[in-house]
């Protein structure tokens, strides 16, 4: 396929096969200008780190929407720095904490670090392994199942609801508001964007964060023993700011909601490029069964080989060089993981799954610098529990050939989205354990 017109955001064509894209990319050097939104794609890896730390140069405000930015002012001049900041309202998701910077990133940073410590994790752990047991009840007399929808979906949701502490009920609808869920498509609209089942979740946390902080008030407190919901979310609802300030209580509902949109699809579609992988290559399945202490080393080359986030965006701040390409104030940046965790300078012979390279951590799937993925622990250990106890209950895992076709003319679809590497199912047939 020619790529010459190719264009990233739009071009339901490149879904198939981002892998080819960006080789296609890498061919012309590690930073290549593109012939659409006046954008630039970085998809060296030393490239990619450099810019991710430069936040001199380059701005993270666009990190959700990439090259479809809108800048609502015009853009003159070697350094837009001041007129990002006077203009951050207008521009879209540019309020998320992924798409802060400075002070304030590391305010809203400080809130959700609270819910990712070591000691947190260590309790969840049966809960994930629970979590992971219910939900292969549901499936397992059948000896088939499609990952995607019966497993990951269900299991990303649920998790975070534990991880926020909340109650049986709203977990299970969560759960069903939730598990369904499918990235952004390329092509929605507002309205689209509207009927995401983030919103409905993002107002009952604001309900339930609210009614937290009213118990909290100090007018509240005769009323305090009988209001008052020692849980997680009530820690959330009293979180202070490292100089003692309060967050707007939209500020902190927004963080509990973006741990959804953040965490639950993104591991959903990681643990079915890793199924893809289990069921097509024997081998791996036999070593990951016969020694389940590989599957970390199994964890760290998937998220190289084929993670779940293929692309963010970076915008440039001042007028800088990268790659010994010129790049102007305003030009969006093209950051790709994916392309990075591919870059044969950095890991030889990148398409092929090798548990056994050298640094294996080392590589960006989970981002670098100041918004490194917060989630990334859990995450490792979600994926973890799942393969494990999806290994023990489901023997001789292989591709349903009625879905996937045969040997030799296996086919795959996904969902026509930049920002995720989502298959839209993964159908296995399994000999029940
Ligand atoms: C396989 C699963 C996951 C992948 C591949 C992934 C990937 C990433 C990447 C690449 C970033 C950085 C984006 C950037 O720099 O523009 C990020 C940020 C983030 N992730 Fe994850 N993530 C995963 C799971 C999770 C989970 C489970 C959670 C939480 C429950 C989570 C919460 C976040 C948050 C809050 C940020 C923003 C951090 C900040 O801006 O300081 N992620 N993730």
């Amino acid at each position: 396929m020619s790529y010459e017109k190719a264009d990233w955001y739009t071009d339901v064509s490149l879904v198939d096969d981002p892998h080819a894209y960006f080789d296609y990319l890498r061919a012309q050097g590690p930073v290549v200008r593109l012939p659409h939104r006046n954008a630039v794609a970085v998809v060296g890896y030393e490239e990619t780190v450099q810019l991710l730390l430069d936040t001199e140069h380059f701005s993270e405000i666009n990190a959700v929407t990439g090259g479809m930015v809108e800048l609502p002012f015009p853009v003159e001049g070697d350094d837009i720095g001041d007129q990002l900041e006077a203009n951050r309202k207008q521009i879209a998701f540019a309020d998320q904490i992924v798409a802060e910077q400075g002070p304030r990133h590391a305010d809203l940073r400080s809130i959700l670090s609270r819910l990712f410590t070591p000691s947190r994790l260590k309790q969840l752990q049966p809960q994930l392994a629970a979590t992971a047991e219910g939900l292969i009840d549901e499936f397992h007399a059948s000896g088939r199942v499609d990952i995607v929808r019966q497993y990951g979906g269900p299991y990303g949701a649920l998790v975070i609801s534990d991880l926020l502490g909340l109650s049986e009920g709203t977990r299970a609808k969560f759960r069903a508001l939730l598990e369904g869920a499918l990235p952004v498509p390329m092509d929605a609209t507002h309205e689209d964007m509207m009927k995401n089942p983030l919103v409905p979740v993002g107002k009952d946390l604001f309900k339930l964060i609210a009614r937290r902080r009213l118990a909290n008030h100090a007018l509240m407190r005769p009323l305090r023993a009988l209001l008052a919901q020692e849980d997680i979310l009530n820690d959330l609802a009293k979180a202070t700011y490292p100089d003692g300030s309060k967050p707007s209580l939209v500020d902190v509902t927004g963080l509990a909601a973006f741990l959804f949109g953040a965490g639950q699809d993104t591991t959903n579609r990681l643990l079915a490029n890793g199924f893809k992988v289990i069921a097509t290559r024997p081998d791996i399945q036999a070593e990951l069964r016969a020694n389940p202490a590989r599957i970390p080393d199994f964890i760290e080359e998937l998220l190289r080989y084929d993670g779940s986030v293929k692309s963010g965006g970076r915008l440039c701040r001042k007028t800088t060089t990268l790659g010994g390409v010129e790049i102007k104030a305003g030009t969006p940046i093209l950051m790709s993981h994916m392309a990075a965790n591919r870059d044969p300078a950095r890991f030889p012979d990148p398409a092929t799954f090798d548990m056994d390279r050298p640094r294996i951590k080392e590589h960006l799937a989970f981002g670098r610098g100041a918004h490194t993925c917060i989630g990334a622990p859990l995450a490792r250990r979600e994926v973890a529990v799942s393969i494990e106890r999806l290994l023990a209950r489901m023997g001789n895992i292989r591709l349903s050939e009625a879905h996937h076709g045969p040997e030799g003319a296996r086919h795959f679809e996904y969902e026509p989205t930049y920002v995720l590497r989502a298959l839209k199912a993964l159908h296995l047939e399994f000999d029940p354990l």
